[in-house]
């Protein structure tokens, strides 16, 4: 022991006197001995204050005696805390990997049951566990599937260190002290957020679930918004009485208003209604789907592939499969326009079964031949499908459902079967959860309300001044709901009065989020509730993670094109498409593009001008930024169509080559060996008579000859010049091929030009004039033109030339 610690022992033992003179109990104090003077160190060495007298200073060592006992215990308490939660912390670690490794080996032997599915299989790879419908089959239905757990508090693990340090200042001291506390808060909200999690994972029961969200995407003009108002319509037209409500950017079909559709397919009552009802997202196509998405999997639970039978697949419609596929979101396909096939006879709504059977023989074949086209053509994209009537195996087959939107045939067996796969195989992802699971599906300014978000909540409950959280331009937004606002009822919509106020909002539904500071905010966002027990640091990071993932998949090299979306969603698409395609990319962003994108986008006119393009997917243009590319060569394309940005990128890269063609004419030199017969101008421009041995001829082909020299032996390149003309039988020819008759070629170069009888002499062979750059230019442009013995005939003439 120091001088130091002897002295100040020996203080501590005098103060104990005093406090245990004074009655004061000292817990674990005097018992601990030196383990005490040890923690002594670590506490706030009370502020002394001059003697003033016997009786005061007695009074006063008295009080800070009993602070100092008082500060002790507390430190002791919150050690002991500490040690629990520590404990706490390992025994929970140790239950949770037990736990993880009990579910990945159910996992794995569900996998092995299941694997042929495309669906199945995609799903095994996915890190977050959202359910598709075949990861829960019929057996597994009730199985529960645990949300991912969230991210651990980091920190807490530097405490023991600042014990040691002997001579810290109080107010480094006080700085440890508020770390720590910060430190330790962090780490019980967490904590509280991950038990509140696990018992909202635990409430959740197979019989309380809630309604399923549904999404339509498919081709232009197959029938997306057509089949949807014939949906909402029917049901609409028979009077609200099924209580469909139009939502935000959503129908909500209650379980009666299905029940009511379905009926003309349910004669004999077996089919039964679980779901509450069903919630069908009023847009159609790629981008609201794309927004639909929580960490990197969809929140839509099912969707509806809309396919023209007269058509058959097309581009938009892979595209959509491709979507569907990586998002491991279960569909079904409409096969619409069925009163399209000749000679249909309709019968309003009916179900598709009935209405086939009443077709003449003539409509029937029809009908089975689109219908074996369509198979095919979803084979060969990798599907296997099945009419839904005749498909024994949802897992393994897509379901087709013949439809007409004009008719409404067909429409209850798709909303029945719809009903029918969310029920029974998706119970898992179904079972309504407390915690808020939500996602921006459209930024809106509405008069009266300022700036606005069309929020879809997937699960939990919203409430009028939750705060929220989510994600925006300009970093995160953090904001307290102002008004959760729902459509007036239909009826009341003439009146204008639009929206309706609630206290709070029950998923599954579209509601709209009227709050201060809503700019900027980005669809396809997820919005995420504060609670009371929450970090609100640790829910930025997550919310903000969503973006930087998207942010972080830009070429390392920093050689790509720049890409611009209105969404998240739609921008994470993009970007998946564009690496399909190995398109490299080097900028995103997200909302319009202005000047400063553009700006940004240009520095790859030095680095690599291929690049110098935006592709942007639906997103405006700004009038400054437009003429900032033209002036500068900047190509932007907008489109709001995925695939057509990659049309467009391509054909720009293949004008872009053309051009470079074009500008690489004088440098491209194709092989050949010339032997001349006959010389009709000695220079100035050399005419002679040539036969072509080796190779091809072209106009402005460059020529040599290799001599050697008389007197030194050594070789010589003689260069003479530019072919400017072939002729044969006094007409031009733009080429004279290896064996083809004489031609007679002018070769002219600027000045001093060698001469045949001084520098050269008839017999020498000639040689087209290759060097390092001229094949070089021959590999990047000229490929297609090239022959293989083209190719040997360079080979040979590389030596004579020194190419190495
Ligand atoms: N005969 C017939 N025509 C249909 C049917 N469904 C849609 N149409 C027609 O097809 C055209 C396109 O329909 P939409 O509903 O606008 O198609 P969409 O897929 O929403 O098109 P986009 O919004 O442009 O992608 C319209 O002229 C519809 O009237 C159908 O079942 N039968």
């Amino acid at each position: 022991m120091t001088k130091a610690q002897k002295e100040e022992k020996a203080r501590n033992e005098r103060k104990l006197q005093q406090m245990l003179a004074a009655g004061i109990k000292v817990g674990g104090l005097a018992e601990e001995g030196d383990e005490a003077g040890e923690e002594k160190k670590k506490e706030k060495k009370p502020k002394v204050e001059k003697k003033r007298g016997g009786a005061m200073q007695k009074k006063l060592e008295e009080e800070r005696a009993l602070a100092e006992a008082a500060e002790r215990a507390r430190v002791q308490a919150e050690a002991a805390a500490k040690e629990q939660a520590e404990k706490e912390r390992i025994a929970r670690e140790k239950a949770e990997k037990a736990a993880a490794e009990k579910a990945a080996a159910a996992k794995a032997a569900a996998d092995d049951d299941i694997d042929e599915d495309w669906e199945a299989a995609a799903a095994s790879d996915k890190e977050d566990v959202q359910d598709s419908w075949d990861a829960e089959s019929d057996e597994e239905g009730g199985k529960k599937t645990e949300l991912p757990s969230r991210p651990k508090q980091k920190g807490g693990e530097s405490e023991s260190e600042e014990e040691d340090s002997e001579e810290e200042s109080s107010d480094d001291e006080e700085a440890t002290a508020a770390q720590l506390a910060e430190e330790k808060r962090k780490r019980e909200a967490a904590e509280r957020r991950e038990k509140a999690h696990q018992a909202a994972l635990a409430a959740r029961s197979k019989d309380n679930l809630r309604s399923p969200i549904c999404c339509i995407l498919g081709h232009v003009d197959t029938g997306k918004t057509k089949l949807l108002d014939k949906i909402r319509q029917t049901n609409v037209q028979e009077g609200e009485a099924g209580g469909i409500t139009q939502q935000i950017g959503a129908t909500y079909f209650p379980a009666d208003a299905i029940r009511q559709k379905t009926a003309v397919v349910n004669q004999d009552g077996k089919f039964e209604l679980k779901v509450p009802g069903l919630l069908i997202i009023d847009t159609p196509g790629h981008e609201s789907f794309s927004n639909l998405r929580s960490r990197g999997s969809s929140l839509c639970n099912i969707a509806i592939l809309v396919v023209d039978i007269m058509h058959g697949l097309e581009p938009q419609t892979i595209e959509s499969m491709n979507l569907l596929k990586s998002r491991k979101t279960p569909f079904v396909v409409a096969l619409n326009k069925i009163d399209r096939l000749y000679g249909w006879k309709k019968i309003d709504n009916n179900g598709f079964q009935d209405s086939l059977a009443l077709q003449s023989k003539a409509v029937q074949n029809e009908f089975k031949n689109r219908l074996e086209q369509t198979k095919l053509a979803f084979a060969e994209q990798g599907f296997n499908s099945e009419l839904f009537y005749e498909n024994k195996n949802m897992s393994k087959y897509v379901s087709l459902i013949p439809t007409s939107a004009h008719t409404g045939e067909g429409i209850p067996d798709m909303l029945k079967l719809i009903a029918h796969l969310t029920q029974e195989r998706m119970v898992g992802s179904l079972m309504y959860l407390s915690e808020v699971e939500a996602t921006v599906l459209e930024v809106k300014a509405i008069e009266g309300f300022g700036m606005t978000i069309d929020v879809i909540l997937s699960n939990g409950i919203l409430r009028e001044g939750d705060r929220i959280m989510l994600c925006g331009v300009e970093g995160v937004i953090k904001t307290n709901i102002r008004a959760l606002l729902t459509p007036a009822p239909l009826k009341e919509l003439r009146v204008k009065s639009q929206y309706v106020h609630n206290k709070e909002v029950k998923a599954a539904l579209g509601v709209k989020i009227s709050a201060p500071g809503l700019e900027g905010a980005i669809a396809g966002s997820r919005l995420v509730v504060v609670g009371p027990d929450d970090d609100e640091d640790d829910l930025e990071e997550e919310v903000e993670a969503d973006l930087a993932s998207l942010f972080s998949r830009v070429e390392k090299s920093g050689r790509g094109v720049s890409v611009q979306a209105s969404t998240l969603g739609s921008l994470e698409a993009l970007l998946d498409f564009l690496k399909d395609c190995k398109i490299p990319v080097a900028n995103v962003g997200i909302g319009p593009v202005y000047k400063r994108d553009v700006m940004q986008c240009g520095v790859m006119l030095e680095k690599s001008p291929d690049f110098a393009v935006m592709l942007c997917f639906d997103v405006k243009v700004d009038k400054e930024a437009q003429q900032y590319a033209e002036d500068n060569g900047i190509k932007i394309f907008t489109a709001d169509i995925i695939y057509h940005l990659f049309d467009n990128f391509t054909k720009h890269q293949a004008e872009q080559l053309e051009k470079k063609k074009e500008e690489s004419k004088m440098l491209a030199v194709f092989p050949c060996v010339l032997s001349p017969v006959a010389v009709f101008n000695k220079t100035s421009p050399i005419v002679i008579g040539v036969d072509v041995v080796e190779g091809a001829l072209r106009i402005n082909t460059p020529i040599a000859a290799i001599k050697q020299n008389p007197t030194t032996g050594l070789k010589e390149i003689i260069h003479i010049g530019r072919v400017t003309s072939i002729e044969r039988e006094h007409k031009q020819i733009p080429i004279c091929k290896k064996g083809q008759p004489s031609v007679a070629v002018k070769i002219e170069m600027g000045s001093h030009q060698p001469t045949y009888g001084r520098q050269l002499e008839e017999k020498d062979m000639l040689y087209s004039s290759i060097t390092r750059a001229s094949i070089n230019c021959l590999k990047e442009f000229y490929r297609a033109d090239m022959t293989n013995d083209d190719w040997q005939l360079i080979i040979k003439l590389k030596p004579m030339f020194d190419i190495a």
